[in-house]
């Protein structure tokens, strides 16, 4: 394998560059039987796409999926599913000035040392367009975990550059281009972006994504625990420089007291673990952060060499994320419906005949005010959606 597939039982392995005819993935192992459709797909794809707004990349992509395989009359038939994207606005003469050079930060140089070759049009494989097809792949997999477990799995940006973005409500993250759970910031953050893409630099962000309704006991014990897999699959994220899980890096100041989620009868008193523990679901929110770096393609001049290695200076014109963050909320929850997706397969063919006698846990209200006070035990806070089937 060289890298290009992510899953065991919910395989996804993707394809294509940025500049190229197409992009696309096969996803394989969905169960048959579930309705899909090439508009259960494009909803994701369209909270994605780029040049929606003035904040991100001004290419123009409709996104507009394909499916070429495994569905038949409306269902999933348990076969390979192709999804085809079609890219449709490159640009490459942007790219003819670093063909020669590497810029600072990218993936140019390191690309030209493993392969001694490199599609430098618009990053190719390391394209951040590549993320698309993570979107589209997630979007089965979000369908099957909802409708058979109920699983609703959102994000939110936690941060832009210094801005924090404390949450306040779901329904303010798809009404704004940062995808902000907090109306009441978006000017500020307009303001920033505004000055930002000015000056010509670039800024990182942090996201937020949570799961719920995850039910206890899905994940494996050692290598494959859920959190590693979920840090796995946040750090293939083009521009993911970090990853928390639950309380993450807070943990090292807490005491054993405080980070150590008590338990009753009624639920977890807090959600320190991010809802794993010892690597399994315990049924609480699955809370992941994660960091993105500041985009490396930046019109401002930074030192750099060419390919003799000379020194030169690299600005990169063209059309760039000055953040992104900014869209990289649909593409965190992607990343953790395939891993949720895999483990719930994973979990069924080894462990579906256990009975346990202990009562769940059950998930108690609260993510919405525990987010908003700033905690990061967070406690699931809607009633997960009834299943379609049991
Ligand atoms: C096209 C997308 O993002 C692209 C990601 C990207 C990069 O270097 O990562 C560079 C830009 O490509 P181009 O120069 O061809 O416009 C972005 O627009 C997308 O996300 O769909």
């Amino acid at each position: 394998m060289s890298g290009n597939t992510i899953g065991k039982l919910f395989c996804v392995t993707s394809f294509g560059e940025s500049h190229g005819p197409a992009i696309g993935c096969v996803v394989d192992g969905c169960p048959p039987g579930m309705e899909l459709s090439a508009e259960d797909i494009q909803r994701d794809l369209d909270r994605r796409k780029p040049g929606t707004s003035r904040y991100v990349t001004q290419r123009r992509e409709s996104d507009t999926v394909e499916i070429l395989s495994g569905v038949f009359e409306g269902k999933t038939t348990g076969t390979p599913i192709a999804l085809l994207i079609r890219n449709e606005d490159q640009r490459s003469k942007d790219y003819s000035k670093i063909m020669e050079t590497f810029r600072p930060g990218h993936a140019d140089y390191v690309y030209w040392q493993k392969y001694g070759i490199r599609d430098y049009r618009g990053g190719g494989r390391s394209s951040a367009r590549e993320t698309a097809v993570r979107v589209a792949a997630a979007a089965i997999a979000r369908k099957w975990l909802h409708a058979r477990y109920g699983v609703v799995i959102r994000g939110f940006m936690a941060q832009l550059g210094p801005v924090e973005i404390p949450f306040k409500q779901w329904d303010a993250v798809d009404k704004n281009p940062f995808f902000a759970a907090d109306p009441d910031l978006v000017p500020t953050l307009e303001e920033f972006m505004d000055k930002l893409r000015k000056s010509g630099d670039s800024i990182g962000a942090k996201i937020c994504v949570v799961a719920e309704g995850v039910p206890a006991g899905w994940g494996e014990p050692v290598y494959d625990r859920l959190d590693a897999e979920i840090a796995y699959a946040m750090m293939s994220i083009n521009a993911v420089k970090g990853v928390e899980i639950g309380a993450g890096f807070a943990a090292v100041v807490q005491k054993g007291t405080e980070h150590s989620d008590e338990v009753t009868p009624e639920g977890f008193l807090s959600n320190n673990a991010g809802g794993i523990l010892g690597g399994i679901s315990s049924g609480q929110d699955i809370v992941v952060n994660i960091a993105v770096k500041p985009t490396s393609s930046i019109r401002l001049g930074r030192r750099s060499i060419d390919k003799t290695g000379e020194p030169v200076v690299v600005e990169t014109h063209g059309r760039h994320d000055p953040c992104v963050g900014i869209r990289a909320t649909p593409i965190g929850e992607a990343m953790l419906a395939l891993v949720l997706m895999d483990h719930a397969l994973r979990h069924r063919a080894q462990n579906a005949d256990v009975v346990c006698a202990t009562p769940k846990i059950p998930a108690k209200a609260g993510l919405e005010e525990n987010l908003a006070s700033g905690v990061p035990g967070l406690q699931s806070f809607a009633e997960n959606p009834e299943p379609d089937e049991a």
